[in-house]
């Protein structure tokens, strides 16, 4: 295959342009965030907010000059209020300081709410979590989605065992890949393992929303967008710009780990997301022999946590070989156990998510617009 350059990619969008901007988009310094990967490329074009919806004609338009590019097989292209330049990763814009526009162009339409799963650090179980409470909403009758928005270690295609690329084609949009009844989407269909970890910092705003708009999510009662773990800029931004009915929270017992849980939760709050609850993840050790019970990370912290700062407690997780063995090979506790004891924690968590979803309705959904 023909390996396509940086500069050949730029010698193409010098023929892309818009009056309303003066010119064409490489003259004016608006592309960002090139990245070129076994044939895909990805790219962001910085334009003024105001201008993102009558400047989509040109952004379909550089996409095109791009794909005709020999060997280039697929490209992505986000429009995106970020300035080139500066910090590696993406400036976020501070809630204070943001409008937030009552002529919201909707989310993703089609999908009723989409949910955030978070915690403060990595490590924690927040993808297991996810996943898992995902098959619980399902087993209650829900149609929903799983968006892998860890662009730095995409690991739901391992945890769900959907694993394969998938390539963009042109304007159609592109079909997630299904997992136990689930419609799955992931970072890791669309870039390779060897895609440098610099390169992904700036395009995680931008390959989140592309994920969101030119995905063909159908339609879904729930989207549970798995996170990237912290707190940093990139998650900040992506909680501002991603319209989210709310937030859960996973967190080990481990203090370190709440306070790391309470970052996650300011974060949320700061952007006006309400935070559906805490998981407490690990939270219990049962010996499998003896059937005695250690909480070997001094158990109930989230519990507490929860209730001193005023948000539910979605339940507990206990730390256990079954739920690390189903993980890992693919074929999570919820579908591969569903009458044991882990399987019933996690649908008793769903249950709670999804009754809190019902309390928000779709009019408590914050109006923030995609840029
Ligand atoms: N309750 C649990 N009991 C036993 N093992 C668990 C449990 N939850 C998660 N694990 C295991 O812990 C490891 C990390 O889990 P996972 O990948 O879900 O964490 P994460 O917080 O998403 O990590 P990262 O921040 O690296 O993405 C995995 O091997 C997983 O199988």
């Amino acid at each position: 295959m023909t390996s396509v350059t940086r500069d050949q990619v730029l010698a193409r969008l010098r023929e892309v342009g818009h009056a309303s901007i003066g010119g064409d988009i490489v003259s004016k310094g608006l592309v960002s965030d090139i990245l070129i990967a076994d044939g895909k490329v990805f790219f962001s074009i910085s334009v003024p907010s105001d201008l993102a919806a009558s400047l989509e004609p040109m952004r379909l338009a550089a996409e095109k000059a791009v794909t005709s590019i020999d060997g280039v097989q697929s490209a992505m292209v986000a429009l995106t209020a970020e300035r080139k330049g500066g910090s590696s990763s993406p400036q976020p814009q501070r809630p204070a300081a943001q409008p937030q526009s009552t002529a919201a162009k909707p989310g993703v339409p089609g999908v009723d709410h989409i949910i955030a799963v978070a915690s403060g650090k990595g490590g924690v179980g927040k993808s297991t979590t996810a996943v898992n409470i995902a098959l619980g909403l399902q087993s209650l009758g829900l149609r929903v989605g799983v968006l892998d928005a860890d662009i730095y270690g995409p690991s739901v295609p391992r945890l769900l065992k959907a694993t394969g690329r998938l390539t963009p084609a042109g304007k159609e949009k592109l079909p997630p890949k299904q997992a136990y009844g689930l419609k799955v989407m992931s970072m890791g269909f669309l870039v390779d393992e060897e895609t440098p970890m610099i390169w992904r910092g700036p395009m995680v705003v931008s390959a989140l929303t592309q994920m969101l708009r030119e995905v063909d999510w159908g339609e879904l009662d729930v989207l549970v967008v798995d996170m990237p773990p912290g707190t940093g800029d990139a998650q900040l931004t992506m909680a501002q710009k991603v319209p989210m009915a709310g937030a859960v929270i996973v967190s080990t017992p481990q203090d370190l780990a709440l306070l790391d849980a309470r970052k996650g939760l300011n974060m949320f709050r700061k952007v006006d997301v309400p935070v559906l609850g805490l998981v407490e993840n690990m939270s219990y050790f049962v010996c499998p022999s003896c059937g005695e019970r250690s909480d070997i990370f001094g158990h109930g912290g989230a519990r507490e946590e929860a209730q001193k700062i005023g948000v539910p407690f979605l339940g507990e997780v206990p730390l256990h070989m079954d739920i690390r063995a189903s993980s890992d090979s693919g074929e999570p506790v919820v579908v591969s156990a569903p009458d044991g004891p882990h399987a019933e924690a996690y649908r008793r968590i769903a249950e709670k998510i999804r009754d809190s979803l019902a309390g928000i309705g779709e009019v408590g959904a914050p109006s923030i617009v995609f840029e």
